[in-house]
């Protein structure tokens, strides 16, 4: 049926359904394929055919209510019959096809407008993994949309610190032919390996995969998780100068990496590593965060858990290693405190920069966030597409 061959009741029907989005893909059900041929009879009765796109979709009772409420408040209409089916293979690859494009290159390649930000750290347990997580909701917050990349396979925490993990049971990624959409939380589009563990508890499943494995998983990350147009892709990766870290130089050599260390030297040391290791790869690096420094006590002293001045050591060297010619001089974006309500947040899935912004340490993490978005995406080397007149 198209517009011509609608009625007028018809037609009204269809506009007002043309304001349901897909909770999902963000945009109209109508243009989406979702909607079948509907009729209005003479008395106003309504039959809308909708089309899921898988059995079981988590978002069909959404879509359904929306459908039924936008039915009945559309012009003329007096009773509302949804008929719920499931699109049929073919329905479903015309489906894909017009959200993702017929090609499935590897998205954020260098012609994307999308910043791609890696956060690095050379040891493990330095909350690279916490700020990651704190800095995409704060980035969401700000009004950007945000994507974010679990690559620590090893050490997937991301579903968790984000609430999409809660007792052993991980939030599922909705598989569509092959477009798989990750699932959503505080407003950042979350993909983790902790995702993909079946039926096994992410708390006792270990990951043990050598580097052509990891490769193909990064790659399958960015060539199959649909993030769509989104402004901010944030990727947490392993701890060190591993085979991910490599991958993620090959796959994506304009990403912009940030460092996060300790105030303690033994960290900052393998810090400055892991950044090398990112601009042997072409990436630039954007800055460097300071975390765990002193923890403010009740009678108004600090306590130096970690010593001082990592942040400002890796800055230096970084700065006058031989690899900062030509590059931007780094920066010591902040230096977030120890806090304990910034970790109960994280182990609780509500993070401290939602719950509780006046956090110290949540503070400082917004306040990154406003640097990073102000920032902006050095488009140093991409092509505009433009050509010259005279
Ligand atoms: N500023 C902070 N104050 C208090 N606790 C923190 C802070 N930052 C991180 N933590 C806590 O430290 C622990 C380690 O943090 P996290 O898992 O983010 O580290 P990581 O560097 O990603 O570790 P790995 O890479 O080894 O997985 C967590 O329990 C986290 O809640």
């Amino acid at each position: 049926m198209t517009s011509q061959t609608r009625s007028s009741a018809e037609q009204g029907l269809w506009d007002a359904l043309s304001r349901v989005n897909d909770p999902e893909i963000h945009r109209p059900i109508t243009e989406l394929g979702m909607v079948g041929e509907l009729r209005v009879d003479e008395a106003g009765a309504a039959e809308v055919p909708l089309k899921l796109t898988i059995a079981g979709c988590p978002a069909a009772q959404r879509i359904e209510r929306e459908v039924r409420e936008a039915t009945l408040a559309a012009p003329g209409i007096t009773a509302a019959a949804i008929d719920v089916s499931v699109m049929n293979p073919a329905e479903r690859q015309a489906f894909v096809e017009l959200v993702r494009g017929p090609a499935r290159p590897v998205q954020f390649g260098p012609d994307s407008l999308t910043r791609v930000i890696a956060v690095t750290s050379g040891k493990g347990g330095v909350g690279k993994s916490s700020l990651t997580a704190s800095l995409a909701v704060a980035l969401a917050q700000r009004g950007l949309s945000v994507g974010l990349v679990d690559a620590d396979v090893f050490g997937f925490s991301i579903p968790g610190i984000l609430g999409l993990s809660r007792d052993g049971v991980t939030a599922q990624p909705t598989r569509v032919g092959d477009m798989i959409l990750p699932p959503e939380t505080h407003g950042v589009k979350v993909i983790s390996i902790g995702m993909f563990l079946g039926d096994a508890d992410p708390r006792s499943t270990a990951v043990s995969w050598r580097g052509p494995m990891l490769h193909r998983t990064i790659e399958q990350f960015l060539r199959d998780v649909w993030f769509g147009d989104i402004d901010v892709l944030l990727l947490d990766l392993p701890p060190g100068t591993g085979d991910i870290a490599i991958s993620i130089g090959q796959l994506l050599p304009q990403a912009e990496v940030l460092v996060v260390t300790t105030p303690q030297e033994a960290a900052a040391d393998v810090a400055v590593r892991s950044a090398l290791v990112a601009r042997q790869t072409g990436q630039r690096v954007i800055g460097v965060i300071e975390n765990m420094a002193g923890l403010a006590q009740p009678d108004g002293t600090v306590l130096e858990l970690f010593g001082t001045g990592g942040g400002a050591a890796v800055v230096d060297r970084l700065n006058s290693s031989e690899s900062a010619a030509g590059q931007p001089p780094v920066k010591l974006l902040g230096s977030v405190p120890l806090s304990p309500d910034f970790r109960a947040g994280g182990d609780s899935g509500s993070p401290a920069v939602l719950t509780r912004p006046d956090d110290p340490a949540a503070a400082v993490v917004l306040e990154i966030a406003g640097r990073i978005a102000a920032q902006g995406r050095g488009l140093a080397g991409k092509s505009l597409g433009v050509t010259p007149t005279r």
